[in-house]
């Protein structure tokens, strides 16, 4: 039987190539993707709260109507500055008018002041019901959030990303909660 990091290898190459094959079929969901965004937001989450956020990575969710509208709505809106690796996540305020500068694997993120987020909303490649996430394989949103125990997360994410099981290692960190343009699921209490 191979490794859990060789398990975690495949499925993010698999998940990559179906990322690809939806490009098109993705970007008319968006808009719902985002719908639901806000609403889980409104649902959960008081105003002024700080809420982190990613800016996307080509392939990815197209979040950024979410960005807005929260951010007019009086949300403070966070993103993450990938720093080496072996690090946590750095959140910078974001604003609309804030120009973005280029961090690590293509990211983006505002040199703005460091703030603390009390909620999370992560990118993913792959998710479970359960609420286990596969990202790029980084490490870096389990990092963080070992140093945020006590934030909410919720997994932003395509229904097609859906897998039946998500391998797991003793580091991951599962999420709360994971958004989609079908769905709000809400896998752990939140
Ligand atoms: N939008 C976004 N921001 C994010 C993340 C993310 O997944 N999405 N991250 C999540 O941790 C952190 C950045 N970490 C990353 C770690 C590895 C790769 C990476 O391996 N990129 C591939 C190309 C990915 C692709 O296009 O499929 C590469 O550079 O070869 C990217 C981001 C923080 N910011
Ligand atoms: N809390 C932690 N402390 C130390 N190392 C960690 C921690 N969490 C993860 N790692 C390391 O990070 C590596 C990658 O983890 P994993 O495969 O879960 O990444 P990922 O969740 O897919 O990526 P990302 O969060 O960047 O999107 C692992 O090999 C592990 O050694």
């Amino acid at each position: 039987m191979q490794n859990i990091s060789n398990q975690k290898k495949m499925l993010r190459q698999k998940m990559r190539q179906l990322r690809i094959e939806n490009q098109i079929l993705q970007q008319k969901k968006n808009k719902q993707l985002n719908r639901n965004i806000v609403q889980y937001i409104h649902k959960k989450h008081f105003r002024s709260q700080k809420v982190a956020f990613f800016w996307p990575l080509e392939f990815e969710a197209d979040i950024r109507d979410s960005l807005h509208e929260l951010y007019r709505q009086g949300y403070r809106i966070l993103l993450p500055e990938t720093p080496p690796v072996g690090l946590a996540l750095q959140f910078h305020l974001w604003y609309p008018e804030v120009q973005l500068r280029p961090g690590r694997y293509k990211t983006l993120y505002p040199d703005t002041e460091i703030m603390h987020p009390q909620i999370i909303m992560l990118p993913l490649l792959a998710f479970d019901r359960k609420g286990n996430r596969l990202g790029y394989g980084g490490g870096y949103y389990d990092r963080t959030l070992a140093v945020y125990p006590t934030v909410k997360t919720a997994g932003i994410a395509f229904s097609y990303q859906e897998v039946s099981t998500v391998p797991v290692e003793k580091f991951d960190c599962s999420l709360q909660t994971i958004i989609t343009e079908t769905e709000i699921i809400y896998s752990q209490k939140d």
